[in-house]
């Protein structure tokens, strides 16, 4: 049995929807779909989760909804125009969003949560209705039937273990189950989201609860490529990847797959291939436990902005038990998380998502670190950028911090962090973000371009 899992592209018409059909069809092993909201269908166009966003936004103000409201049931009645579907499902569409938008508003979080998941939710509806239409029997499974139980608030969205039990039912069916990605509900029944970009994780948990065959997460390129395909011209494809690898590469940037996508499959050895719907016939790239890394000791190359260092320093630093401890807890108390902590004897800094802070948590933080802690310095930098080498081969082989280094010296760049994580599958460089792509280009050429030649 294979769960496929199609994005935000592969259901963003009726033409890509038809393309799915066929997709299903050409195998009958495919017997659980995972939909992502409709997403964007040329440059430019707006996602339907976007849209949803918007519409939440307005409720919120007190706004009027209605032109909000009417783009994104003008994207799915064109749809279900287009696939040649009776005004039922269009009715039913309308009305759940009707629905959804007289719900409470008392917990914004909560009101976004159940606009926003009305995105995949009707896609599942939509595309099930179409594979019946055309004689495939598929049925739209909820989550909260199917038993997608996640964690609630204020912890960042994460399903329960009890929901690979509930979810392995999936596999006794005798339809096609079309299930919407993206969310799940707490144990109080509440509707909570994933992180953007979520509805890899439901395939994911799908396919470990079932225990698939192989999870397919079909997306607009035909495989994952060694650097980002919109920022290095023709970059070489990955055949074979290991999920480790894949892991690191999407936390940094890889946008292809997410990167809590991964532990599901890998915890229960289901593969993962990442294949084109425009393109079905192409193999794709395959993620596995184990592969042989002899070839190229450097796989991918990743990099993504967003990051902010705070940056601490104090004379004695080192001698001072519980520091860090004191510090950190600085940040547990705005619910920041963080990335690394370089440090030196005296000075350390800690990297952080910026999308976490606001201008008042960051005067909170810096003031609190000057005060309680003592520091002789505290800067709080945002613009940041993080560029990360992965490869399962580079922890055997030697002068490769060397070669990057050399290479990021000859952009001019200065670097101003290096990371080497103990299993030495990944090597980070925190740097800033003005220099990320010619960084990014300079590596791609260093590590892959020779081999190429
Ligand atoms: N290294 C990479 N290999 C392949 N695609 C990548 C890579 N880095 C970024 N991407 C981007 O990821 C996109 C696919 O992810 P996403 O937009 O989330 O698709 P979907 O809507 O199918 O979920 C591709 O169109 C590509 O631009
Ligand atoms: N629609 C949601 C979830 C998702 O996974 O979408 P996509 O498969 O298009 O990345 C989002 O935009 O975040």
């Amino acid at each position: 049995m294979k769960v496929c899992k199609f994005g935000g592209t592969s259901v963003a018409s009726a033409e890509q929807i038809k393309k799915v059909a066929d997709i299903i069809q050409a195998d009958p092993t495919r017997r659980i779909v995972v939909v992502s909201a409709p997403g964007k269908r040329f440059d430019g166009d707006e996602k339907v989760t976007d849209l949803l966003i918007s519409l939440a936004e307005a409720a919120l103000a007190d706004k009027d909804t209605k032109g909000p409201l009417d783009k994104v049931l003008n994207r799915y009645s064109q749809i279900a125009m287009d696939l040649g579907l009776g005004s039922e499902v269009v009715a039913i569409i309308a009305a759940d969003l009707s629905w959804r938008l007289a719900a409470s508003k008392a917990n914004p979080s909560l009101f976004y949560d159940q606009m926003k998941a009305s995105g995949e939710d009707n896609s599942a509806k939509l595309v099930s209705a179409y594979l019946s239409s055309i004689g495939l029997p598929a049925e739209y499974i909820n989550p909260l039937d199917g038993g997608m139980i996640v964690t609630s608030a204020p912890a960042r969205v994460q399903a329960l273990p009890e929901s690979l039990h509930n979810l392995s039912a999936l596999k006794d069916r005798k339809t096609i189950s079309v299930f919407p990605g993206f969310f799940g509900f707490t144990k109080d029944g509440e509707l909570r989201t994933f992180d953007r970009g979520g509805s890899d994780i439901t395939g994911s948990i799908l396919a470990a609860a079932v225990g698939a065959d192989l999870y397919e997460n079909f997306t607009d390129v035909d495989c994952v490529f060694a650097a980002n395909p919109k920022v290095v011209d023709n970059p070489a494809e990955i055949e074979e990847m290991t999920y480790r690898e894949m892991r690191e590469l999407s936390y940094a940037g890889f946008a292809v797959l997410h990167d809590e996508a991964l532990m599901p499959a890998f915890k229960a050895s289901v593969p993962v291939c990442i294949k084109n719907t425009n393109n079905p016939s192409a193999p794709g790239t395959m993620i596995v436990a184990e592969r042989d890394f002899s070839k190229r000791p450097v796989t991918g190359i990743s990099a993504d902005s967003g990051f902010s260092t705070l940056y601490v320093s104090k004379y004695l630093m080192n001698r001072e038990i519980g520091f860090g401890r004191k510090l950190l807890q600085i940040l547990e108390d705005e619910h920041i998380s963080y990335e690394h902590i370089p440090s030196g004897i005296d000075n350390l800094s800690v990297i952080l998502r910026s999308h976490q802070l606001t201008p008042e948590k960051e005067q909170r933080i810096v003031n609190r670190v000057k005060n309680e802690l003592h520091a002789d310095d505290v800067q709080l930098i945002s613009d940041f950028s993080m560029v990360v080498l992965v490869g399962e081969g580079m922890k055997y082989t030697t002068g490769l911090a060397a070669r990057a280094t050399l290479a990021i010296a000859r952009t001019g760049a200065n670097i101003e962090m290096i990371n080497q994580g103990s299993s030495e599958v990944s090597l980070v460089f925190g740097v800033l973000k003005q220099d990320e792509t010619k960084i990014l280009k300079e590596l791609y050429s260093e590590f892959f371009a020779p081999v190429l030649a």
